[in-house]
């Protein structure tokens, strides 16, 4: 299986290099100071090999989470739904899948609480406890709600129909609604299916107009669970949700992320639960190489981010900024400039959005310019590169520094390396404070986010190109 091929040492100093290195002063940008060796490496870099690895492999490595000893015939999964499986070209189960199943699909019916790293299949985990349970005998039930998956945002719960879509196509009756904002004049007077997957806001609303019927609904999902509950909004929105529907309803949380705060109210909101959880070293992709660039000053960041347009175009690339203003204006001057970008923010109206994230799906538009609101769960293969143009940040009250947001630089770098593969996420870092935060995010996660020199950019292309080659795409996969 494995051959061993070189991989030339990586250029510039990570941030570990960067963070112990006491000559930093308090305002330089981080370049000024990288210590470095006699030849110009940092004395602690990322490992100097890559070995090549096809998903079999990886899904037979213990220490993946890709990993699994069953197969899903084992699982006990309906023919139809493993067909469903098959076609997809699923053929083993990850560690979430094969563990969380068992646990969801028991009977009597228990809540979980389950987490594991970005893209490694928590949605058909869920999906597959949401079709084994449903009851498709009779028209009537078919046009009955019996499963409500939330997601946080339009383009997560759309994605989450196509899933349950192709995974249920072999479902006799299976009728799949969605349940997003839209024109008060689209929406239908009653909405007859077996599966509803919404926003938690429109699905509220569509309660309480009794256009949907919550009484024979047997599984809750909240997809992004953390980021739900933790939300002033959102975590209101689920609770009332919760609060129209049968008590003994099956309640299953999922997500990457359950930081500690949430965790505790997660297990009030599924009380009694089994848990899959993971450690905290655990919570990084390998598969991900995470660099930064330091940049003088906001006007560095965007030559930087034109410099790199040409890379992005390898694969598709997300671009993270802080607001929805910084997305426009970016995107109309890399436009006035003739470069090809979209963005998409929560400004946008939705029938707009869904043309907008269709596009950036089909590869129709490759680089995709966007805030938070895309963050989370967005499952697009052939996104290669993540590149946060600003650190995400966390709003703490009364605290004088900014302060990262952990969660959302997880979840953002996860929008690359998806089961398996490999990608590259590079970070901006533009001030003191920046480097601060990137700072505190290598030391939360001990994960290694190597820099970048950017005063040759056939070393920067050269870097992120070998990297890339790497990809799962064609059967490698980079060690870490
Ligand atoms: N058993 C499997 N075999 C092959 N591919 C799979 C398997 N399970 C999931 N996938 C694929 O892996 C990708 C990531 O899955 P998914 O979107 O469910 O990840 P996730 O864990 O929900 O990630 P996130 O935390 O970012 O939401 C998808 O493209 C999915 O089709």
């Amino acid at each position: 299986m494995a051959s061993e091929s070189v991989e030339t040492p990586s250029n510039g100093g990570s941030l570990a290099d960067r963070v112990s290195n006491p000559a930093a002063p308090a305002d330089a940008p981080p370049s000024a100071d990288a210590p470095q060796n006699a030849t110009g490496d940092s004395d602690l870099h990322e490992p100097d090999y890559s070995v090549e690895v096809k998903l079999s492999d990886l899904q037979a490595d213990p220490n993946n989470p890709l990993y699994s000893i069953k197969s899903f015939e084992d699982l006990g999964l309906d023919e139809r739904i493993l067909k469903g499986l098959s076609d997809m070209g699923f053929r083993k189960p990850s560690k979430v899948q094969e563990r969380a199943l068992p646990l969801l699909m028991s009977n009597p019916p228990k809540n979980l609480v389950g987490q594991s790293q970005s893209g490694t299949g928590k949605t058909a985990a869920f999906v597959l406890n949401v079709l084994s349970r449903l009851d498709l005998s009779t028209e009537e039930l078919q046009q009955t709600p019996q499963a409500l998956i939330l997601a946080p945002t339009r383009e997560l719960a759309r994605q989450i129909v196509g899933v349950v879509q192709v995974m249920g196509q072999f479902l006799e009756g299976l009728v799949i609604g969605t349940a997003v904002p839209a024109d008060a004049s689209s929406r239908p007077s009653r909405l007859t299916c077996s599966v509803v997957v919404g926003t938690p806001g429109t699905v509220q609303d569509l309660v309480k107009k009794r256009i949907m019927n919550p009484s024979q609904l047997k599984v809750l999902v909240l997809d992004e669970a953390d980021n739900m509950l933790d939300q002033q909004g959102l975590g209101d929105q689920c609770i009332r949700v919760k609060g129209m529907l049968p008590r003994t309803i099956q309640v299953v949380l999922f997500s990457a992320t359950f930081p500690a705060h949430v965790h505790r109210y997660a297990t009030k909101f599924a009380p009694d639960a089994n848990e899959i959880t993971l450690q905290h070293e655990e919570l990084t992709v390998d598969g991900i190489k995470q660099l930064y660039m330091d940049c003088a000053n906001d006007e560095e960041k965007y030559s930087n981010l034109v410099q790199l347009y040409g890379l992005l175009t390898v694969g598709s690339s997300i671009i993270f900024v802080k607001t929805r203003n910084s997305a426009v204006e970016i995107e109309k001057r890399m436009v006035a400039e003739g470069h090809t970008v979209a963005s998409l923010t929560g400004g946008i109206e939705g029938s707009q959005r869904d043309a907008i994230i269709d596009a950036f799906r089909t590869g129709a538009a490759k680089v995709l310019i966007t805030t938070n609101v895309l963050a989370r769960g967005i499952d697009v293969s052939t996104v290669s590169l993540v590149v946060n143009y600003d650190i995400p940040e966390a709003y703490v009250g009364g605290s004088r520094s900014r302060e990262p947001d952990y969660q959302t630089y997880l979840h953002r770098i996860g929008r690359t390396g998806r089961f398996g593969r490999i990608g590259v996420a590079i970070s901006f870092v533009s001030n003191r404070e920046e480097w601060d935060m990137l700072r505190k995010i290598q030391e939360h996660f001990e994960c290694n986010i190597e820099r970048v020199e950017t005063n040759d950019w056939d070393e920067v292309e050269d870097l992120i190109k070998r990297t890339l080659k790497n990809s799962r795409a064609q059967a490698n996969f980079v060690a870490t």
